[in-house]
């Protein structure tokens, strides 16, 4: 009996209070609170879907606002909308981010930047046979050399801030770049990157004090989105939808709460949380809570995922099966 408690004692309350305290002692980097009031906020793509959400989100939090994309159409309606809202007025900078001249102009005529929000993005579902090459290159162009365009336009001035606070780079990733997802290829491929991109700028940025975060979001009620469905392939969708859809409003909110907090990682909704637990890694985590739950959950959360492969080449092989029975509906 008293061997019982000892062994109970030491399992549910000396091993995780020894766990918690040597967490406490290694996790690097540190905390931090990044606040957005009254700082400039940038954010990519910010014209439609996550991105106008997130200068809406910005602005009612009382950020200064800048939002780029290409369409200065776009743009314009972005900015009124935003100004119908919350009264405050965001400017507009028109520019393609693969174009680095363009880019580097916008930045300049934009001020310090405190929050980076590299938020654009493209995306077509669709099997990499029936791709063109040339749009592999292109996901890969705006998506992630994109994102070399703005951070290379935007360091040097960002480093050299006179303002003491915390600044921010945050990438608007996707829960297709934690794992790879049928009709995804190259989509995937150019989320995946923006992970060691985040990693290694991270350790690069911690010194001048930037911190880095990546927002993962599961499928989301925007334009873009709407325009992905009409020609996505129906596996895409059956496995995509092992995660909730969530409204571009919901995303925003975590994002920016994320943010602030300057976590490494920002899920998005529920099954988010315990993709980034599963998939954590060698990523920096600076929350004393979550580290403690990633060890802890580590082996569980192997067997939940590989459930969902499971399930995920169940449906496949199934799909495939009633392909050759009906073979016109492809
Ligand atoms: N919606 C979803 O289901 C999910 C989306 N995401 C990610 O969230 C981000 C936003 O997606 P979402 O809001 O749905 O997309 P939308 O298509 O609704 O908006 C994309 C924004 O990016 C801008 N943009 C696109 N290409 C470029 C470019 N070359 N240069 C500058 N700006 C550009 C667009 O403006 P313009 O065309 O005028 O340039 C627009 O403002 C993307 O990175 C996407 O991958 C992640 C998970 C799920
Ligand atoms: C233990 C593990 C738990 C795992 C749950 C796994 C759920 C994975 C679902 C992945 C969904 C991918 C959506 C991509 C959305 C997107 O980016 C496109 N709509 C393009 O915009």
């Amino acid at each position: 009996m008293a061997d019982a408690y000892f062994s109970f004692f030491t399992l549910f309350i000396i091993f995780p209070l020894a766990l918690l305290a040597f967490l406490y002692f290694i996790l690097r980097p540190r905390t931090v609170q990044i606040p957005i009031k009254n700082r400039h906020v940038f954010i990519t793509g910010g014209s439609s879907g996550i991105g106008l959400a997130l200068a809406h989100r910005a602005a009612t939090e009382g950020a200064r606002v800048s939002i780029l994309a290409r369409s200065p159409k776009k743009l314009e309606e972005a900015k009124n909308a935003v100004k119908l809202n919350t009264g405050i007025e965001v400017a507009v900078f028109a520019a393609d981010v693969r174009d680095y001249d363009a880019v580097k102009r916008a930045v300049e005529e934009a001020g310090q930047i405190d929050v980076l929000i590299l938020n654009h993005g493209v995306f077509t579902a669709l099997e990499l046979e029936k791709m063109e090459l040339s749009e592999v290159k292109f996901t890969m162009d705006v998506n992630v050399i994109g994102c070399f365009n703005m951070i290379k336009a935007v360091l040097p001035a960002m480093k050299i801030r006179k303002d003491p606070l915390p600044a921010s780079i945050a990438f608007v990733s996707s829960q297709a770049g934690q794992v790879g997802i049928y009709g995804y290829a190259a989509y995937s491929a150019s989320k995946f990157a923006l992970r060691g991109l985040a990693e290694a700028l991270q350790q690069e940025v911690i010194a001048d004090n930037i911190h880095v975060s990546l927002i993962f979001p599961p499928d989301t009620d925007t334009p873009g989105f709407v325009e992905e469905n009409k020609r996505k392939p129906e596996l895409t969708k059956i496995i995509a939808a092992s995660s909730g859809a969530m409204k571009a409003d919901e995303v925003a909110q975590k994002a920016i709460d994320g943010i602030k907090s300057g976590s490494f990682f920002i899920p998005c909704n529920s099954e988010g949380l315990a993709l980034s637990i599963a998939t954590a890694g060698l990523s920096p985590q600076r929350s004393l809570l979550m580290a403690f739950v990633e060890v802890v959950a580590a082996g569980i959360l192997r067997i939940a995922s590989l459930c969902f492969q499971w399930s995920w080449y169940d449906s496949i092989e199934k799909w495939h099966i009633q392909r050759k029975s009906s073979p016109q509906s492809s």
